[in-house]
């Protein structure tokens, strides 16, 4: 796998090291004080893991802590991008693919490796650069991206995470930190790694054009070619062979799993129950609440079914589902996929699981061949209230929607209270908020989700199971006579 030459016979790359990213086209952003998250963690001498361990609150939400802040002071043992506290690493000459990084110390699942540093440049800049080093002749590409409006290029100034490889069945992964107010890319092992062994993690959503690499990695369930799964790479042509010679490929490989969709495709759906923070659990729902009540314009779906407001489905093109909610509710829903598309870049956050492909459309209900119209109404719980005729029943029917009013406004008030942070963060081309930010958030859409559901199923559980009050006539608005115009409230 590694050349048999001396090590030092080959020339090593001209490159200038650094220890901390360096920022071309804006200045580094300076921390705020109310943008600073204090975990809650105390030092304590007998317990390792508490100065800033697994449990620590910013731990859990990829962001580091602030010196000067941490209650742990020198103890806080989560600065980690902020001390380098990098693996030990020997750099190595391999067959075929350059340079690369072995580990040079037993390396635990998880644990932090080295920071992936560079010049931090626009996505313009960054195009404009790779297609620049590609006519320069320069093979090794060593742009990653940041985020969605900014890149990393390690071509001239970088970290030794510059020489870590491609493999298709990587023992390391990046992820995304929040350092006192930037996001940085580390590599972190995916797995228990002995001394001696090759670093490698996956390229492949990574790719920005140009040339084609043909991948060396050997793993069994090798793409082919470096970043064959991006889809700029299914928009090229070219092929850079080994030997450097360039070949006109006619057909170039094309993934169609869901697995293997580009990652912008795949970002589109968060998985909430993978969540690992204290979210109530949403109640399990029967089968049986399939139901329509034509007469409201209340639509029920079962759960499963529907979109979870705010977590799971981010979309443009809203999808037959989303059309079932209320218009207020559906007003919610795009302030809820501007906040997601806003931490949607931290994909590689471990914290948000943003893994899952779109859940398959689900058809809608049809009536003679056609889809049924499904009018966008708020359900009105007073009126179905009215028509319960047990006390318990309409004072519980009542109780939920106060629940649910109650959750619709902290949402409404959340938004307003983080609305300067996310004009800040637009002003500033940054496509993520604070993990903290994006986590309360998520919190209160939970629970407004998980309110409207116990209001619906309150209704419906009411409806099917207790008596109803007896049909009364009522007068025409217009005071009329009863009679032939007598009209009877209808559920
Ligand atoms: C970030 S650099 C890695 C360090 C590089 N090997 C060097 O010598 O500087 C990425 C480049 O390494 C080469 N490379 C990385 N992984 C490879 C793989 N699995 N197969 C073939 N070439 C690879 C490609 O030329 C790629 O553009």
């Amino acid at each position: 796998m590694f050349s048999s030459k001396d090590q030092h016979s080959e020339a090593l790359p001209q490159y200038e090291h650094i220890f901390q990213n360096e920022f071309l086209h804006r200045r580094h952003k300076k921390q705020k004080d109310e943008d600073i998250v204090i975990c809650e963690c105390k030092y304590n001498p007998n317990d390792s893991d508490s100065p800033c361990g697994e449990r620590c609150l910013n731990v859990l939400t990829s962001t580091e802590c602030t010196p000067g802040y941490c209650r742990c002071g020198v103890h806080c043992k989560n600065q980690r991008f902020q001390r380098c506290e990098y693996a030990k690493t020997k750099l190595v000459r391999t067959e075929g693919r350059g340079w690369g990084l072995l580990a040079d110390e037993n390396i635990k699942a998880g644990q932090f490796v080295i920071e992936y540093c560079g010049e931090v440049i626009s996505w313009k800049e960054a195009k404009r650069r790779s297609q620049a080093y590609e006519n320069e002749g320069l093979k090794d590409a060593f742009i990653i991206s940041l985020n969605s409006n900014e890149s990393i290029d390690a071509t001239r100034k970088g970290s030794l995470a510059r020489f870590i490889n491609h493999s298709c069945q990587p023992n390391c992964e990046t992820r995304k930190w929040n350092v006192l107010g930037e996001i940085r890319v580390g590599i972190f092992a995916k797995q228990d790694i002995t001394t001696g062994t090759e670093l490698a993690y996956d390229y492949n959503f990574e790719w920005y054009g140009g040339a084609k690499v043909r991948c060396l990695c050997g793993a069994v369930s090798c793409s082919g070619f470096l970043g064959a799964r991006s889809r700029g790479f299914q928009e090229d042509t070219y092929l850079w062979e080994d030997d450097d010679d360039r070949y006109s490929v006619e057909k170039i490989p094309l993934y169609d799993s869901a697995e293997d969709e580009p990652s912008s495709k795949l970002l589109k759906t968060v998985d909430a129950s993978n969540f690992e923070y204290n979210i109530p659990k949403l109640m399990n729902v029967s089968s049986g609440l399939e139901h329509q009540l034509d007469s409201t314009g209340l639509v029920f779906q079962s759960f499963d079914a529907a979109p979870m407001e705010g977590v799971t489905t981010v979309k443009t093109e809203a999808p037959a589902e989303i059309k079932l909610y209320s218009q207020d509710t559906q007003q919610d829903l795009s302030h809820n996929n501007a906040m997601i598309s806003r931490i949607r870049s931290n994909s590689a956050c471990r914290n948000y699981h943003i893994s899952r492909p779109l859940p398959k459309k689900r058809p809608l209900h049809h009536t003679n061949g056609k889809a049924k119209h499904l009018a966008q109404k708020q359900v009105d719980a007073k009126k179905f209230a009215e028509l319960l005729a047990l006390k318990e029943a309409r004072e519980e029917v009542l109780r939920y929607e106060e629940t649910k009013n109650d959750a619709t406004s902290e949402l409404a008030s959340l938004y307003n209270e983080i609305r300067p942070a996310i004009e800040e963060h637009e002003r500033d081309s940054q496509d993520s908020v604070a993990t903290s930010v994006a986590e309360k958030w998520i919190e209160a859409c939970c629970l407004k989700l998980k309110a409207e559901f116990d209001l619906h199923s309150s209704i419906i559980r009411n409806v099917v199971c207790t008596p109803r009050k007896p049909r009364q006539p009522v007068n025409p608005p217009d005071g009329g006579e009863a009679g032939n115009e007598m009209k009877y409230l209808e559920l």
